[in-house]
């Protein structure tokens, strides 16, 4: 283990206060121009004006100094919302969506995530962990440092816990830092179709505590939605979770104003997903009991819907998060970028905003926010050089990958 000094950067992070940064403190960045970053064991030891960070250094002994010439420094990206395990590509059903079937008319016939399913089942753990190492490593060029991956196309206890095992290999294997998510609750499986309420039973009784048996996923999340989970069944679920001691999220108001969002403030979930649909009353709900609202303009734009009401959450105080929501339907993107781009084009959120949403506020998301999402002292210096001198190079130039070179724990990793 090693200190390095890396100098000539100019550096935009948030400053963590110990919670998400919500309502006017969205924004909230710390500008460091001719900035340094002191980097001891991995952590961030110190960050600031070159001269005062050497200052502070004197007496140490720096093994390694690296000139990032100029460019503009920030956080690695923290991506807290992906079903990036999967086996099989949809470009037929995106074809299909395309020329005008819904997404959720797609799954009612037993396509969707229904399909990824059958695909993840037929593979073998390899196959699944060649897939979604591509996909984690397409996501990490594209600065993403830490990650959030569900299960959810087992859909039985064997295959879940299968695709769990699979996304901890990722945490063992990769720079990454993964966050697993139990996510059962991700459709009804085919064989419960006409009795989703046994299906239910399946999941509270026998894959929760399998999953909490086997301490592999922190968070468990349901899909709350009209002809997938009812509110009431999402609640059952949910509290079942709690109960085996998972930490909870929700997919609340996707496509239709079901009430999800309602119900993640009722029961306090870490975060509450997409809300594209959800109301103003139960949006406010959320700000009062100060659930993440993890926002995924890259589905909007992929299921041609209007966008997520993000500058309006911001106004009610709810916090705000912005995640990929990588998967093989909905949404088949992996650029956290391609996503920021989006939040200040389409969503109203300034550079800042969505920089806090795609780094500090993301990593409180996931429950990582004590280690993850700025460079603030003893955090991980998980950090990327953007081939520009600003943040704005992120939505500006658009349509490539403006990530120059991402670093993890001080290393070079892509
Ligand atoms: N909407 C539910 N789940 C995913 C899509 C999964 C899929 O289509 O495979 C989402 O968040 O968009
Ligand atoms: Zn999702």
């Amino acid at each position: 283990m090693t200190t390095k000094l890396f100098r000539n950067a100019r550096i935009v992070t948030p400053q963590d206060p110990g919670a998400p940064l919500r309502g006017a403190d969205q924004g909230k960045v710390r500008e460091i121009e001719g900035g340094a970053l002191l980097c001891r064991h991995g952590l961030v030891d110190r960050v600031g004006e070159e001269a005062e960070v050497r200052e502070a250094a004197k007496g140490t002994e720096i093994h390694e100094e690296v000139d990032l010439g100029g460019r503009c420094v920030i956080p690695g990206f923290v991506d807290p919302h992906t079903h990036l395990c999967f086996a099989a590509r949809r470009e037929e059903e995106f074809r299909l969506r395309l020329e005008g079937t819904p997404y959720l008319e797609i799954l009612r016939r037993g396509g969707g995530i229904l399909s990824s399913v059958r695909s993840v089942r037929s593979a073998s753990d390899e196959e699944l962990f060649e897939t979604t190492l591509g996909n984690a490593m397409s996501a990490l060029e594209h600065g993403t440092t830490t990650v959030e991956v569900k299960s959810g196309y087992g859909l039985d206890t064997e295959t879940e816990l299968r695709m769990l095992r699979v996304i901890d290999r990722l945490r063992r294997e990769t720079p990454l830092d993964v966050a697993a998510t139990f996510m059962g609750g991700h459709a009804v499986a085919e064989d419960y179709r006409d009795r989703p309420d046994q299906f239910v039973d399946l999941l509270c009784g026998e894959m929760i505590p399998a999953v909490a048996e086997q301490g592999i996923a922190r968070f468990c999340d349901v899909f709350c939605e009209e002809g997938v989970f009812s509110v009431d069944q999402s609640r059952r679920i949910l509290l079942a979770a709690r109960a085996a001691g998972l930490e909870l999220k929700i997919h609340a108001d996707e496509v239709h104003d079901l009430g999800g969002a309602g119900l993640a403030a009722e029961l306090g979930t870490v975060s509450a997903e997409h809300l594209l649909a959800a109301s103003e009353p139960n949006l406010e709900a959320m700000a009062e009991a100060g659930v993440i609202a993890a926002l995924l303009p890259a589905t909007a734009y992929s299921l041609r819907k209007p966008y997520a009401p993000g500058r309006r959450m911001v106004e009610l105080g709810v916090p705000v998060a912005l995640a990929t929501d990588c998967n093989p339907g909905s949404c088949f993107c992996e650029s956290m970028p391609f996503v920021f781009g989006l939040g200040v084009m389409h969503m109203g959120f300034s550079l800042e905003e969505a920089l806090v949403a795609s780094t500090l506020n993301a990593a409180y998301a996931i429950g990582l926010g004590h280690r993850v999402g700025s460079l603030d002292p003893g955090k991980s210096a998980d950090f990327l050089v953007l081939d520009g001198s600003t943040p704005a190079i992120l939505a500006y130039h658009a349509g490539v990958n403006p990530v120059a070179e991402v670093y993890k724990r001080a290393e070079w990793v892509a």
